[in-house]
């Protein structure tokens, strides 16, 4: 249990907070920065579930030393001058869907924060219990659920507040892959790509991949995925044979959910499909998963193995229909908190008359 003093005042009301949580980033393309961020990461139970002992030595003596030199390369390739691309769309994310929730009468704050790297979510939550937040609901930046992800958000917030003793009101997005406004947000965003340049070839809509052992452990993820695709493919109206869904960014050795994205496309190119759109639905910011491996090394892949055209469709990042999806998402949430301008006067017109009266009558408010 915490010792510091509690930021708890008779009467005190509060925004409610909204913290959107990403996955997280080095704060440099360099290895320097790589090693503390792949160290974080690579430690969190729920990302990698080998045993303690045989994995800190297969870590700290084999991956770390190795990948953040590749990564940092990789990280470097899409560096942008604000930042890395995850970090500047969630902040931007953040930003516009607080504009947007206060353009509908919702007086919320949002923050933006992220799981692994700055700004760290413990960071944000003890902002968040100094500035004595009363209600704060949890939004992950992953609409479809995985206990490697979005379990790993929950737990990091778990953790926080095990050692508070006064405890905001809290409130966990688990998920929004069949979300009207989210499927809305994707179909337009490849009409918008076919507007562009033409509707034609085939699309693929790749998917982060985890362990295939999860999901013969009962994770949902896979699920999520196929369902997310069936419902834009149908937004769209393509049929079966139309559109593919894979698995991307691999790790290790051991089976991940397949069919994997690079072989699949690559194969496409060798079997005479000249043009693939590939959209991966699952990001909603671009990152070193979208901008260097879709973008790059499997357009690589595809045009070496005999493929004519290949177009990347980007994330969703700060799409205007997206900030509006979002939002939807939000509101669904925050029912029955006091949002609303009027809902916040009323809040604190209320605390006011209880301490008024307390100090009249001398007694606990
Ligand atoms: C070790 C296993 C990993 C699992 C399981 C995993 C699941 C998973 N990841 C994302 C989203 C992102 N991953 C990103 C980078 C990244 N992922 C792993 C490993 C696993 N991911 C590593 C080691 C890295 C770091 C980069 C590298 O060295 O390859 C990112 C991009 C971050 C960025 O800075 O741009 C995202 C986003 C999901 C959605 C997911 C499971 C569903
Ligand atoms: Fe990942
Ligand atoms: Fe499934």
């Amino acid at each position: 249990m915490s010792k510091k003093a509690l930021n708890f005042k008779h009467g005190n009301s509060t925004k409610a907070a909204v913290v959107l949580v990403n996955l997280g980033t080095p704060d440099a393309p360099t290895a320097q920065a790589l090693r503390p961020y792949l160290k974080q990461f690579l430690s969190d139970t729920r990302v990698v579930e080998i045993p303690r002992f045989v994995w800190w030595f297969i870590l700290n003596g084999i991956i770390i030393p190795f990948r953040a030199k590749k990564s940092a390369a990789k990280y470097a390739s899409i560096w942008t001058n604000e930042g890395s691309p995850l970090k500047v769309h969630t902040v931007n994310q953040a930003t516009l869907l607080r504009g947007y929730l206060g353009e509908r009468g919702h007086q919320v704050d949002v923050i933006p924060a992220m799981s692994y790297g700055n700004p760290a979510l413990t960071d944000v939550l003890e902002q968040l219990q100094q500035n004595g937040t009363k209600r704060i609901l949890i939004l992950p930046a992953y609409p479809q659920y995985s206990g490697t992800t979005t379990a790993s958000v929950f737990d990091a917030v778990f953790d926080f507040y095990k050692k508070e003793r006064n405890i905001p009101e809290l409130r966990l997005v688990k998920n929004y892959h069949d979300h009207d406004g989210y499927i809305l947000a994707l179909k337009k965003s490849i009409l918008k790509h076919w507007e562009q340049h033409q509707r034609a070839g085939h699309l693929v809509m790749s998917f982060h991949g985890v362990p295939k052992r999860t999901l013969l452990l009962g994770d949902q993820y896979h699920c999520e995925c196929y369902k997310t695709a069936r419902l834009v493919a149908e937004s769209l109206g393509l049929k079966d044979n139309e559109y593919t869904v894979t698995f991307q960014s691999r790790f290790g050795k051991a089976e991940w959910l397949q069919p994997y994205t690079q072989p699949t496309i690559e194969a496409m190119g060798k079997n005479g499909t000249s043009r693939v759109d590939v959209i991966c639905p699952g990001f909603t910011s671009d990152c070193l998963e979208t901008l260097e491996e879709i973008n790059m090394e499997v357009r690589e892949a595809f045009l070496l193995a005999g493929g004519k055209e290949y177009y990347y469709i980007p994330c969703l990042n700060e799409d205007p229909e997206w900030i509006r999806g979002l939002a939807q998402i939000t509101e669904s949430h925050l029912s029955g908190w006091p949002t609303s301008a009027e809902a916040l006067r009323q809040q604190q017109e209320q605390a006011a008359v209880s301490v008024a009266r307390a100090k009249l009558f001398g007694a606990p408010n």
